[in-house]
């Protein structure tokens, strides 16, 4: 009887051993067959034909169905996925299934469906033009939608309800749709929207010959200053590479965020584009999967997880903003890099892997100086943008309103007055941080995490952002009983608040989570300032991004001064990336940016190398106190987390585990080893869990790898109330 190894979507490192009904053909590995487990039948996917298995022949069962005919994967992508479990010590079954559009992971087939489509009648028609549905808003809308374009039975705004009733008065009509899937390089005669196209400047024109130039893989890395028109060069090379009839990816931190970047690809290229992004659901995720993998698409632009669309013909992939740390998976079973493996893909395809940024990692860049990936460099800013004049505003012993000092606000003014946008930077949303006693200190924190509330003043509430646990605003202190409670500390809401009555005469946006979290709130704020109604744009982190504004001159980053205390050696790394980012915002056309940074340690050594010679000055100098200290990208790095409701289990484990490591460091005389731990993690306590971790250092990647695989397979650790994982590579140490 034929054994077959089935890989489950389960949090555990073994594969489980089936047997093949006899006189079934042999299905090919990556298949999807469904399997009795225990009480249940699960979903399962084929990995391995063993030879013997360690389960009793008498114990074994036979699988139940096979699901698919073909591999659900392709060599490629299959041999990307097994090694990306082995490197980052994750459950294959995880890696695998995380890799499919949920349909597929229940189960449902992977073959294209043909739609079924409603489309208006002759009758429908006249009973819209004839006025007979003015009570019925819904159906009305419903059938004026259907006199644009059919409709998807099954997938679009209207309820049922509504159909059922426009059906039962014969005025819609389901139709099957003629399949068409004709891949667009066998149809397509123009790429381009004529007119769209940017002529490039020396650098850029530079730039993209190098990368046409070069046949097979490579993996580039673009670094252009903000506005430099990195996106341009993107822009020109897929489209090169679409002419070739091959597809391309497109890797963004969040789509969501920046609308115009996809609006500006779709612009350019007559062939679809097809973009995974969070609202999709669950049906509009498989089509781009199918559409994709039968060559239908011509570019799949998405965050992080669209590294996994299978192509029919992939020929390059650009990854933007590649410092970016949400190309990391922060959480769950598998912490991939996106990045990473993206280099590793587009070796095995032999294809150009195209990373840009202003602000290159210094992983990135070590890789650069180790001749592993190639390097574009674009000093000057494209088209009309300008250069950037930068100045320190020294907050010690100065009069400050609400966190910004008098000179701030009057170049503000200046620069409203002549009918320009502001921007001002702030990575704290809420009225403020703190809410405290003013007679005995006491803070008002989050019982479940033991951090500090976040005060909201309009909606008067006080905000955990580490659990999102809510409570009342107190109307004294919880410790002495005083009466007199204050805040301290500056977030958003308040500065928004500020501005408003120093500046009425100016439209203001805010864009933080909190003003964005409704559906279509984030479109309208950016609409606003792109048509000039708020002069004044007040953001975090989210408004650092990628956009395009023409008319800001003045950026402003109000308050940055704590990343410069951090404990994370990667703190000074963000910041520097943030400034630059951020700053970037100002003087993209023809007008004239500046930047101000108020702070109170203008002396302290990174904002001066920062200000004074840029970017890369700063890269160079960081990477050479990396290496001196030997941390990551000169070391690697494996960080084992623990959680618990007991305050001491997850140390104890982690405790086991350190002991373990200490042992086999002795024993195989690993030298160079450092176990670091366990210690609390910075987040020490969120939603009522303790939080403790280990870090492991090495050197070596190499070695690192073998001592987590012995790991893995010599180790359990017994503690039923503690959750661990573990982070391959970690970028986050909270
Ligand atoms: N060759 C060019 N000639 C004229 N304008 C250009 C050229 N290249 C780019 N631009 C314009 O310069 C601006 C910035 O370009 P682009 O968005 O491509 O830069 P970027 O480097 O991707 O920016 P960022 O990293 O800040 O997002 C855009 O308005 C773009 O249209
Ligand atoms: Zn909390």
């Amino acid at each position: 009887m034929q054994l077959v190894r089935v890989a489950l979507a389960l949090p555990l490192m073994r594969l489980f051993d089936y047997l093949l009904p006899a006189g079934q053909r042999r299905p090919p590995l990556g298949a999807r067959v469904r399997v009795p487990f225990g009480r249940q039948q699960k979903i399962g996917i084929l990995v391995d034909f063993p030879a013997v298995s360690e389960v009793e022949p008498s114990q074994l069962k036979q699988l139940s169905v096979v699901l698919d005919q073909q591999s659900l994967f392709a060599t490629e992508m299959w041999h990307m996925l097994n090694w990306a479990a082995g490197y980052y010590q994750a459950p294959l079954g995880e890696v695998l299934f995380s890799a499919l559009p949920s349909r597929l992971r229940r189960g449902e087939s992977a073959a294209e469906q043909t739609k079924i489509l409603w489309k208006i009648t002759a009758l429908g028609r006249q009973a819209l033009s004839g006025g007979e549905l003015s009570r019925m808003k819904k159906q009305q809308e419903a059938l004026q939608a259907l006199c644009q374009a059919p409709l998807e039975k099954g997938n679009n705004t209207f309820a049922t309800s509504i159909w059922a009733k426009l059906k039962s008065k014969d005025w819609v009509q389901e139709v099957i749709e003629e399949a068409d899937i004709i891949p667009w390089h066998q149809s397509a005669a123009n790429i381009v929207n004529p007119g769209e196209r940017l002529s490039l400047n020396k650098q850029q024109a530079l730039a993209l010959s190098q990368l046409i130039f070069h046949q097979g893989f490579a993996a580039w890395l673009l670094e252009g200053v903000t506005g430099s028109g990195k996106t341009e060069i993107y822009l020109q090379l897929i489209e090169e590479t679409l002419k070739k009839g091959c597809q391309v990816l497109v890797l963004v931190p969040e789509i969501g965020l920046t609308p115009q970047t996809l609006q500006r690809f779709r612009a350019r290229f007559s062939l679809p584009v097809d973009a995974l992004h969070s609202e999709l659901n669950d049906t509009q995720r498989l089509q781009v999967w199918q559409r994709a993998r039968s060559g239908q698409s011509a570019i799949v632009i998405g965050t992080r997880s669209a590294l996994f669309t299978p192509f029919e013909r992939l020929g390059l992939i650009v990854i933007d903003e590649e410092h970016d740390p949400s190309f990391k998976q922060q959480e769950g079973g598998w912490r991939y890099h996106a990045r990473d493996l993206a280099v590793l893909y587009a070796k095995q395809q032999n294809i150009p892997v195209l990373m840009g940024s202003a602000t290159p990692s210094l992983e990135s860049l070590h890789n650069v100086a180790r001749g592993k990936y190639r390097h574009l460099v674009l000093s000057q800013r494209a088209g009309s943008g300008s250069r950037l004049s930068h100045q320190l505003i020294d907050l010690k012993g100065r009069l400050v309103h609400k966190g910004l000092s008098e000179t701030l606000l009057r170049k503000m003014g200046e620069h409203l007055e002549k009918g320009n946008q502001v921007l001002l930077f702030l990575n704290r949303r809420g009225f403020a941080p703190v809410l405290l006693c003013h007679e005995c200190g006491w803070m008002a924190s989050c019982p479940h995490c033991d951090k500090t509330y976040t005060y909201y003043h309009h909606q008067r509430i006080l905000r955990c952002h580490h659990c999102g646990g809510q409570h009342r605003v107190p109307m004294q202190c919880r410790d002495c009983g005083s009466t007199h409670l204050i805040t301290t500390g500056l977030g958003t809401e308040q500065l928004e608040e500020m501005l408003s009555s120093r500046f009425p005469q100016f439209g203001i946006t805010r864009i933080d989570r909190d003003t964005t979290a409704r559906k279509g709130h984030l479109e309208q704020h950016l609409s606003d300032i792109r048509q000039g109604k708020s002069r004044i744009l007040i953001g975090t982190q989210m408004l650092a991004k990628g956009h395009h504004f023409p008319d800001v001159t003045l950026v402003a980053l109000v308050n940055v001064d704590s990343a410069l205390f951090s404990l994370d050696f990667r703190a000074e790394e963000r910041l520097a990336q943030l400034y630059v980012q951020v700053a970037g915002r100002a003087g993209r056309a023809g007008k004239p940016g500046e930047v101000i940074l108020q702070t109170h340690y203008p002396e302290h050594p990174l904002l001066q190398l920062l200000l004074q010679q840029g970017y890369p000055a700063f890269a160079r100098q960081a990477l050479l106190q990396r290496q001196s200290m030997g941390l990551p990208p000169f070391s690697a790095q494996a960080l084992f987390h623990a959680r618990s409701r007991n305050e001491a289990d997850g140390e104890k484990m982690l405790q086991q585990l350190a002991d373990y490591f200490l042992q086999s460091k002795r024993e195989k005389n690993i030298s160079g080893l450092e176990v670091l731990g366990p210690m609390p993690a910075p987040l020490a306590k969120k939603s009522d869990q303790f939080r403790w971790q280990l870090l492991l250092q090495h050197p070596s990647k190499g070695v690192l790898q073998h001592l987590l695989t012995d790991f893995q397979s010599h180790f359990e650790p017994k503690f039923s109330s503690v959750r661990w994982s573990l982070d391959v590579d970690p970028l986050d140490l909270s």
